[in-house]
């Protein structure tokens, strides 16, 4: 989870290969309307995602009931939205992507390609709810190398725990 820009496709892609997960980006189960909203600079509202953040639950379930495991990039900027992601799970970890506005800012106007306008960035942070204790989120600082935040998330997952 994380803003747009903080690295969310990123570090899911890298981090799907280091532990040898399915990486899924949540971005491909937005209806095709809330892509144009966001194209268009529109923000979406609870009423947009709230069908998206279905979806990705869903995806969810599908994948823990064939014993399946997966990274999935997300947002997910409200408590509300991760309790549907979550909904009571405790095979759910939410990894949380943080930086500051102004690196964040910086990334997205070096990225190419890409659906999201850096003008959003502004109400992403307005609508970000950081994840709380109760939450046991694994929270990451995004201003280091790809490599070295994948390394911070799997230590932190304990995959070895038995
Ligand atoms: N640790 C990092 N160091 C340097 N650049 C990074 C790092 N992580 C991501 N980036 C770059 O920052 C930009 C934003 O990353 P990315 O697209 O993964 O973010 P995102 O959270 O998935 O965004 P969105 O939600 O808009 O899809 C990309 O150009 C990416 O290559
Ligand atoms: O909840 C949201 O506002 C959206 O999910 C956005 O965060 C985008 O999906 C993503 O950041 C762009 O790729």
């Amino acid at each position: 989870m994380g803003v747009s820009g903080s690295g969310k496709s990123t570090i899911a892609d890298h981090l799907a290969i280091r532990i040898g997960w399915r990486y899924e980006d949540g971005d491909t189960f937005h209806p095709p309307s809330n892509v144009a909203k966001m194209s268009a600079g529109q923000p979406l509202t609870d009423e947009d995602r709230w069908p998206w953040l279905r979806a990705i639950a869903d995806e969810i379930d599908r994948t823990c009931k064939v014993s399946q495991r997966a990274v999935i990039a997300c947002s997910a900027l409200k408590r509300t939205y991760r309790d549907i992601l979550v909904h009571g799970r405790d095979d759910v970890r939410i990894v949380f992507l943080e930086g500051t506005r102004d690196l964040i800012a910086a990334r997205l106007a070096a990225r190419k390609g890409h659906f999201m306008p850096t003008g959003l960035l502004a109400s992403q942070f307005k609508t970000l709810e950081p994840p709380t204790a109760d939450e046991r989120p694994i929270v990451v600082a995004i201003d280091r190398t790809v490599d070295t935040i994948v390394e911070d998330i799997v230590s932190q997952l304990n995959l070895d725990r038995p």
